[in-house]
């Protein structure tokens, strides 16, 4: 009976296919699978998830197979389980979308090997799709090619995929060489209190850029007469407002100096990106960035973003709330060296193998090995700094590792104004997080985790932290709505449950 329905299935999915004129291999491609995957599917071969049907029906636009795909998705957790294996860390979200954004700047073909399959990703993806330029997933859907066209459609952005995202800010530093006159919608993302643009602003007026927002939209005008005269100061070290400049240096034919700069791992992504797209930036992972722009670029470039540091950090907190062995490897040890030593201080057991290079050829990895470790809080507040402080995303997973050590722990976030208070969710779970003030929460360890049904909290990291500590109690727990998760992780849950974890995706109908 089984095998009966996986065969009818199949043969919609085959006909739905047929119907959009698709070969086996375009499906594969838009699946991110292979081609004898698609095969082995439209055969009845293959067990086939929901979540997989619901995929094959949007990539078809198709109404029979889309059964499910209606609603937001959710995840049931039966925790309690350990995990045991190794796994590789992906590419980060936030140097993918920095160079989707900088692909603009070139009117050759970029392509961008192993870019994360996220939510994130897609949506600047269906940005860029909207104003004209050719972006597909190549080599059974690993990797993508970009190709701009020669005139932009920016009238017809997609606004509504924009807003949904905080990289879009992202677009002013390429979009002001293309076009004197343009508006992007304000910047999304995380539900994380007010996130300013201001530093953005002030970055990008000395190179002529004037904006104005009014009406839910950045208006900008861009005056060809002014360029940087001095070196540009930040008012804030933060990484996108250095992208920018970056981006806005990068064809401003002259050398631009950037002060109060990011070295952050997605700002050194970009920079290597740009060093192959033929613009010399020195002090690459220093505050001072000197950009040797070109007026204009036409180059075929293939790049290969680094691993994302902050998914590192996840996989290091799902071993130590379910108390694993666990080989992560691909880590971006640079980007994790304070949270190492501070781990290491709270008795964390865990090994580095040899260091290598990334694809890119510049970042350092490793593999690390964690072990079930008897965890004492740390003495000294735990709290971000720009890089190379402790990484402002990976605070959040302290809570969940707080919660796991004997004794309290005191976690200042002092960047965004409501993601230490998301923190709080954990008590549902089972854990001692005491709210002292909208930036500072108290954990007290070691907890008992108990399973709980919840909604996801409305930012990445806390949500992530939230399905750890579900993972870790006895029971089962479900959480809703886990796109935020989905915005910043390819696949997560499939990939734990490779390690062991037991974690089903549904979704309402
Ligand atoms: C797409 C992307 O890459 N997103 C990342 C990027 O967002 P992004 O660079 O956009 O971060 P924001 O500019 O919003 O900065 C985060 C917060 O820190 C404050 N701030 C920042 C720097 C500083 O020197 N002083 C200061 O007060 C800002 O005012 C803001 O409240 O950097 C954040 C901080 O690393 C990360 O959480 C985001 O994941
Ligand atoms: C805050 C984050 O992302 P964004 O800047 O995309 O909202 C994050 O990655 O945790």
């Amino acid at each position: 009976m089984a095998d009966d329905y996986l065969v009818r299935i199949g043969r919609l999915i085959r006909d739905a296919r047929q119907h959009r004129g698709w070969t086996q291999l375009q499906l594969a491609d838009a699946l991110a699978t292979s081609q004898s995957a698609v095969n082995r599917i439209e055969r009845g071969n293959q067990n086939i998830s929901l979540e997989m049907i619901a995929r094959i029906g949007e990539a078809l636009d198709s109404e029979i197979v889309s059964l499910g795909y209606a609603g937001p998705m959710h995840l049931r957790v039966v925790g309690g389980r350990r995990l045991s294996g190794s796994i590789d860390v992906k590419t980060s979200k936030n140097a993918c979308v920095a160079l989707l954004c900088a692909s603009l700047l070139n009117s050759g073909r970029t392509i961008l090997r192993k870019v994360a399959r996220i939510e994130e990703v897609y949506r600047i993806l269906e940005v860029l799709a909207s104003i004209g330029v050719r972006a597909r997933w190549i080599n059974e859907g690993s990797d993508l090619e970009i190709v701009p066209p020669a005139r932009l459609e920016l009238e017809a952005m997609d606004t509504e995929a924009a807003r949904r995202t905080r990289s879009v800010i992202m677009f002013l530093g390429p979009l002001m060489h293309r076009t004197e006159r343009f508006q992007i919608p304000y910047a999304g993302g995380c539900d994380l209190g007010t996130r300013t643009v201001q530093p953005h602003m002030s970055a990008l007026r000395p190179f002529g850029l004037d904006i104005t927002a009014t009406g839910g939209f950045y208006h900008a005008r861009v005056d060809r007469e002014v360029s940087p005269s001095r070196p540009i100061v930040l008012t804030e070290r933060g990484d996108t407002v250095t992208e920018n400049a970056l981006l806005a240096a990068a064809r401003h034919d002259g050398v631009t100096v950037i002060r109060n700069a990011s070295s952050n791992y997605m700002v050194q992504d970009l920079c290597f990106f740009l060093e192959q797209l033929g613009v010399r930036v020195e002090g690459v992972g220093t505050t001072t960035l000197t950009v040797h722009g070109l007026a204009s670029i036409e180059r075929d470039v293939d790049y290969s973003p680094s691993e994302d540091p902050v998914e590192a950090m996840s996989l290091l907190a799902a071993a130590v709330v379910t108390s694993s062995e666990l080989t992560i490897c691909r880590v971006p040890v640079e980007f994790l060296e304070i949270e190492l030593a501070v781990l290491e201080e709270m008795g964390l057991d865990c090994d580095r193998g040899r260091e290598y290079a990334a694809a890119n050829g510049r970042t350092r990895l490793v593999d690390l090995t964690v072990r079930p470790s008897k965890l004492v809080s740390p003495i000294d507040k735990i709290h971000p700094m720009p890089f190379p402080g402790l990484n402002i995303d990976n605070v959040p997973f302290f809570a969940a590792i707080a919660a796991s050590a004997q004794g309290s722990t005191l976690i200042h976030d002092w960047v965004y104004d409501n993601r230490a208070i998301y923190l709080t969710e954990l008590t549902r779970l089972g854990a001692s997080v005491k709210l002292l003030d909208p930036h500072r929460v108290l954990v007290e360890g070691p907890t008992r985790w108990r399973s709980a049904e919840m909604m996801c909290p409305p930012a990445l990291r806390p949500a992530v932290v939230v399905l750890l500590a579900m993972m870790a109690a006895e029971g089962t727990s479900v959480l809703r709505n886990v796109y935020v998760i989905n915005r910043g992780y390819e696949d997560l849950a499939e990939r734990l449950n490779a390690l062991g974890a037991r974690i089903e995706t549904f979704r309402d109908i």
